[in-house]
């Protein structure tokens, strides 16, 4: 099946995040009803915590079998447990702290003080053991098939911890890493490589802001994954761009015609 990114573009990030929690419960409640389960990557970021936020206050939450659901993240900021700079404490915060979970499903990656200490690399090892472990036989390689994997875009053209031109973007092989020098505090963090990314039916990539305009422009208009990592990041299924007019504004015409008076 295509891969060929979509797009859809809310008014503001407010009606964005809105939006992108009814598709996202919607998708769950399909994949629950279908084959019982389902999983969810989280991405850390104001655009995936917005996106967790809306969901606690929709009602339609309740759709959703909070407790055969899996969620995994796409990366991790390496701090102690319970830093509230943890992409797992803000998500705790928005929504999961408020519904039933099972706690078994929340895979949150490792802390700096947890098993592993500070040795990232042994925290990412971890990670991709633990991701092997829940894959099945039907599934495409040591990653479980996501439902649905959520990508914040950053101003450079970054998902998870994936940065232009580092040697995380680069990995064809692991499916989880370490990631040093990062250019967005904290330097060091740990990451889905782009070939689990690519695991997930789908994968939906968030940008809200002017200050994202650029580097959806850039990622959308065919640049290479090492320069603009969100060009790499497809769905097996589906690849979902959810913008704001304001990130949207530098897209080229073809892809997102302006509107008509
Ligand atoms: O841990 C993180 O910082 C991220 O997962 C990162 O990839 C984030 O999603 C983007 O930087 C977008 O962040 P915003 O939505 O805040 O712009």
């Amino acid at each position: 099946m295509s891969t060929a990114p979509q797009l859809v573009v809310h008014r503001d990030k407010e009606l964005m995040a809105q939006a992108a929690a009814a598709r996202l419960i919607t998708r769950i409640v399909d994949a629950q009803s279908s084959r019982g389960e389902a999983s969810i990557v989280l991405t850390g970021g104001r655009n995936g915590n917005g996106l967790l936020a809306a969901l606690a206050a929709a009602p339609a939450r309740d759709a959703i079998d909070w407790s055969r659901l899996d969620l995994w993240w796409g990366d991790e900021r390496f701090l102690p447990e319970g830093d509230p700079d943890r992409n797992v404490t803000q998500a705790r915060e928005a929504l999961l702290d408020a519904v039933p979970l099972d706690p078994k499903c929340v895979h949150a990656m490792p802390a700096s003080d947890g098993p592993h200490g500070t040795d990232v690399e042994a925290a990412a090892a971890a990670y991709a053991a633990e991701l092997a472990a829940a894959a099945g036989p039907e599934d495409h390689g040591p990653v479980p098939s996501f439902d649905v994997l959520m990508l914040g875009v950053g101003p450079d053209t970054h998902v998870a911890s994936l940065f232009p031109e580092l040697p995380a973007v680069r990995e064809t092989e692991r499916t989880v890493v370490g990631v040093h020098g990062a250019p967005k505090p904290p330097p060091t963090r740990v990451t889905l490589t782009l070939p689990a990314i690519r695991a997930a039916r789908e994968v939906w990539l968030l940008a809200a802001g002017e200050d994202k305009a650029e580097a959806a422009a850039i990622a959308l208009s065919g640049a290479g994954e090492i320069q603009a990592p969100a060009a790499g990041a497809h769905g097996r299924t589906r690849t979902l761009w959810l913008l704001d007019a304001a990130a949207a504004s530098q897209l080229p015409r073809e892809l997102y015609p302006p509107a008509t008076p």
